[in-house]
């Protein structure tokens, strides 16, 4: 690191960084800043290829490097490198809050995991009126699904990986950022199980962070996983004082990254040459499914999403001369809703039949090993592979800490924070920006910290014999059922008993 005294004179400042009210010289320029300017606020001096002066308008001294000030609201770029140099921060403290999914630890930790996941009225979807049940149906579905489910986790080691590897993903992102000389913090908030969003928000605030990117560990934005989320962080942000006036930003998704897609297709590439003839492979990409009626009724963007990132792998894999066969499909359905088509199980028969003999699985929505790659797709789709002719089969490893992938996210960070707490002019600045902060329009609106308001969880109600009031016919008659059940299980009275069905259950 270079922090020799900035060479005499010269201004190669921007112009554009010296509008704001305060300034930031960026690294590969050589620099006297904008000491005679009308401009009064923070300097930064920077010498060639270094970050190491820092300073007012009449008095700059040597400084640790990582003293950052940072414009606020301006976009900092630097000639001399691809990458925009990170905006310098002077008493800001930065976090970074990489969201996921969690995992249950232990075997008993299952069924309050499920009880978790099912209560959040973005996984399970009642009408408004229908919400006060959710917690009673949580806890029945969860009950019921916990054996299946714990079979599941005892298979893969008797927990799920999910918290190690996310804590893993979180120091490689630190200590990348701190490589690209910015030193943020980086926590890690869960949905369902520890360490809580809550847990993370605390530890937030007692390290008095004043900048926070959240960053959602999914690539491609649902409803049910970022948005939850995000729905969730929202309602902790709006009770608390001190996180109403911490500026904050979002990253909603980056499947289009370059890093990313490079990664993912270094990965796929790395695995093709396992087979004995990689060009007769068909690449199969598999992501989890969401119930349909988010993508065709809420607007969900997971599908649109998907397809676009399966294209641009296989865009970058053709410039790569790889130019294999491929097809997405859809896993893990849960319950008796219709979910994204086509299935994966349905989809690999099919290839079986098409006389299809070598398959290379890609798990695609999730960044981390767990219960779905280990157990559905190493263990149950490979079955289901060899008995439909497969032959052979491979699965690329979930990313992980996989050096591109982690510098990309580190990348990712630095390009959103000149919008923490600023709003994006419009959503053409937000579209051209390298981070997609305009892809989710009312995400952007919800999530940049000036903006509130989320979209409701429902959207959809057309009155008479509709494809969508015969939905919520079903989901009411369903509801109606499950009622009973909860209502029999928890009393022991009822038609089942009576019938002598339930004692079963016990
Ligand atoms: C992008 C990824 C995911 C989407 C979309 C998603 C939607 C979704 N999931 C369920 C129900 C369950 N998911 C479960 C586990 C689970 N889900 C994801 C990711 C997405 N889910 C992951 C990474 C995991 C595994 C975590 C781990 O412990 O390793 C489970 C529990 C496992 C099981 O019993 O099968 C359920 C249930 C719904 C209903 C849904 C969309 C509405
Ligand atoms: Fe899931």
């Amino acid at each position: 690191m270079n922090t020799a005294t900035p060479s005499p004179v010269k201004m190669l400042l921007p112009r554009a960084t010296c509008t704001s009210q305060r300034i930031c010289c960026v690294s590969g320029f050589q620099v006297d800043a904008c000491r005679s300017s009308s401009l009064s606020k923070n300097l930064v001096v920077a010498a060639k290829d270094s970050i190491g002066w820092c300073g007012t308008s009449s008095v700059y001294s040597k400084q640790p490097l990582n003293r950052f000030l940072l414009p606020t609201g301006a976009l900092v770029t630097s000639k001399s490198q691809d990458i925009p140099v990170p905006p310098l921060v002077g008493d800001e403290k930065i976090g970074v809050l990489l969201l996921n999914l969690g995992g249950p630890e232990t075997l008993e930790d299952v069924q309050p995991f499920l009880f978790n996941l099912f209560a959040d009225p973005d996984i399970i979807r009642l009408p408004r009126l229908f919400r006060f049940l959710q917690k009673p149906l949580a806890q029945f579905i969860s009950v019921v699904r916990a054996p299946k489910s714990k079979e599941g986790y005892a298979s893969i080691g008797g927990g799920s990986p999910l918290r190690q590897i996310t804590d893993a993903q979180a120091e490689e992102l630190r200590k990348s950022l701190w490589g690209k000389q910015v030193p943020a913090k980086v926590y890690v908030g869960m949905r369902y199980w520890h360490p809580f969003t809550e847990e993370a928000i605390e530890q937030i605030k007692r390290d008095g962070i004043t900048k926070l990117v959240v960053l959602p560990l999914y690539p491609q934005f649902s409803i049910s996983t970022s948005g939850s989320s995000l729905r969730l962080l929202e309602s902790i942000f709006r009770e608390d004082e001190y996180l109403v006036n911490m500026q904050h930003t979002v990253i909603p998704s980056w499947y289009q990254r370059e890093g990313y897609i490079k990664a993912m297709s270094n990965l796929i590439e790395q695995e093709l040459k396992k087979f004995d003839n990689p060009e007769k492979v068909v690449i199969f990409f598999s992501a989890h499914g969401v119930p349909l009626a988010y993508v065709e009724e809420a607007g969900d963007p997971y599908k649109a999403e998907m397809e676009e990132c399966v294209d641009l792998i296989m865009e970058e894999l053709e410039k790569r001369r790889i130019t294999n066969a491929y097809s997405l499909a859809y896993q893990s359905r849960v319950g008796p809703v219709e979910w994204l088509k086509p299935y994966t199980d349905e989809t690999i028969i099919e290839l079986g039949k098409k006389g299809v003999k070598n398959l290379l699985a890609v798990p695609i929505s999730f960044v981390s090993e767990h219960i779905e790659t280990l157990e559905e797709i190493d263990v149950e789709y490979k079955e289901l592979a060899l008995k439909s002719g497969i032959e052979n089969w491979g699965r690329v490893p979930a990313l992980g800490c996989e050096p591109t992938f982690i510098s990309d996210l580190a990348d990712a960070v630095i390009e959103s924070l000149p919008y923490v707490g600023a709003m994006a002019v419009s959503n053409l600045e937000a579209r051209q920006s390298l981070v997609p902060l305009g892809s989710v329009e009312e995400l952007l609106a919800v999530y940049d910290s000036k903006r509130r308001e989320l979209p409701p969880p429902v959207t959809v109600w057309e009155w008479g014999w509709t494809r969508s009031a015969e939905t919520w016919n079903g989901r009411a008659a369903m509801l109606a059922v499950l009622v009973l059940l909860v209502l029999e299980v928890t009393t022991g009275e009822g038609f089942l008993h009576q019938w002598g069905i339930l004692p079963l259950f016990h």
